[in-house]
């Protein structure tokens, strides 16, 4: 089995990284195409894979097709593939915001599966959903499993959860960057090294998502909360700023806003 890569950008790179670093996928089942060509040679040349210089050499080449490039150049990419895809090729796009229905005009005949994988792939740690339409088969979505595992975890859900989805578990780990470099620009403002900084509170949001993981169904995270605020203590005060800040509502709203960028991207 062949698997292409239409867009060699962050999201591509990282899967690459994935399918390459595994057992399961050689690299020589692995072929490459990107705008410009830097990208294709450089993963070539790091991973093994073969590049591709045309749309038409990579369908040729590969059983799976995996979109991989913004949502806004997906309709010039399918209209180029239309005319040269097989029935039995199977298509994964990892683009945000379109519907199955938008691939189902430009490919009928084929099954498309979206996937939502987020940037934390490149370190093997992606929280990952596919939603596949009814004439997806047992295979092919457990192929989809198998490739996504190479970079993370992976579920299935129904398609009215992928933006939901999308927007908590993919768009997050932005908001998740944004609260670590937070914690450590204050802890630069008092003193400490920025390295050191960063590693302390990437290190302890590490922990506390690992605590949370471990509690759901047993413990509410505020529960967690409570077991750190001392009465009297030092937490107490921090934690009560956060609230008089609006710190639940301004992530809820985070949240709103890119749910409502997804919508606008169909
Ligand atoms: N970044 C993220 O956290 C996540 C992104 N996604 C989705 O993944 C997709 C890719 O995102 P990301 O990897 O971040 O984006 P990048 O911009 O890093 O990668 C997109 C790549 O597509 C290439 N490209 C553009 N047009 C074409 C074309 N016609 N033919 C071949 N290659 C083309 C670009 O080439 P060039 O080098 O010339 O610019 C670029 O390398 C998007 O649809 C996004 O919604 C999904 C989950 C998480
Ligand atoms: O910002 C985006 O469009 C993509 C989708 C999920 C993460 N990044």
């Amino acid at each position: 089995m062949n698997y292409g890569f239409i867009g060699l950008g962050n999201m591509a790179s990282a899967i690459i990284k994935g399918m390459c670093q595994s057992s399961v996928f050689p690299p020589d089942t692995i072929f490459g195409l990107n705008r410009s060509s830097d990208k294709t040679v450089k993963l070539a040349s790091t991973y093994g894979i073969s590049a591709c210089d045309t749309t038409e050499q990579l369908v040729a080449a590969s059983d799976v097709i995996i979109l991989a490039v913004k949502p806004n150049m997906l309709e010039s990419v399918l209209q180029t593939m239309a005319p040269l895809i097989r029935e039995q090729q199977l298509i994964i796009s990892i683009a945000a915001g379109k519907p199955l229905s938008f691939y189902a005009q430009f490919l009928p005949n084929n099954t498309v599966i979206r996937v939502m994988p987020n940037i934390n792939a490149m370190v093997g740690a992606s929280t990952s959903c596919f939603s596949a339409p009814a004439r997806a088969t047992d295979a092919q979505k457990q192929l989809v499993r198998t490739l996504f595992s190479t970079v993370g975890s992976i579920v299935e859900l129904p398609e009215e959860q992928f933006a939901i989805f999308t927007a908590t578990g993919c768009s997050s780990p932005a908001f998740t960057y944004m609260y670590i470099d937070a914690l450590a620009r204050a802890g630069v403002r008092d003193g400490l090294p920025k390295k050191v900084a960063l590693e302390i509170a990437a290190s302890s949001v590490l922990g506390s998502a690992k605590m949370v993981l471990e509690s759901i169904g047993e413990q509410h995270p505020y529960d967690l909360v409570d077991q750190v605020c001392s009465p009297g203590g030092t937490t107490i005060e921090g934690v009560m700023t956060l609230q008089d800040q609006h710190f639940e509502h301004t992530i809820h709203e985070a949240i709103r806003a890119v749910m409502k960028k997804d919508a606008a991207l169909k």
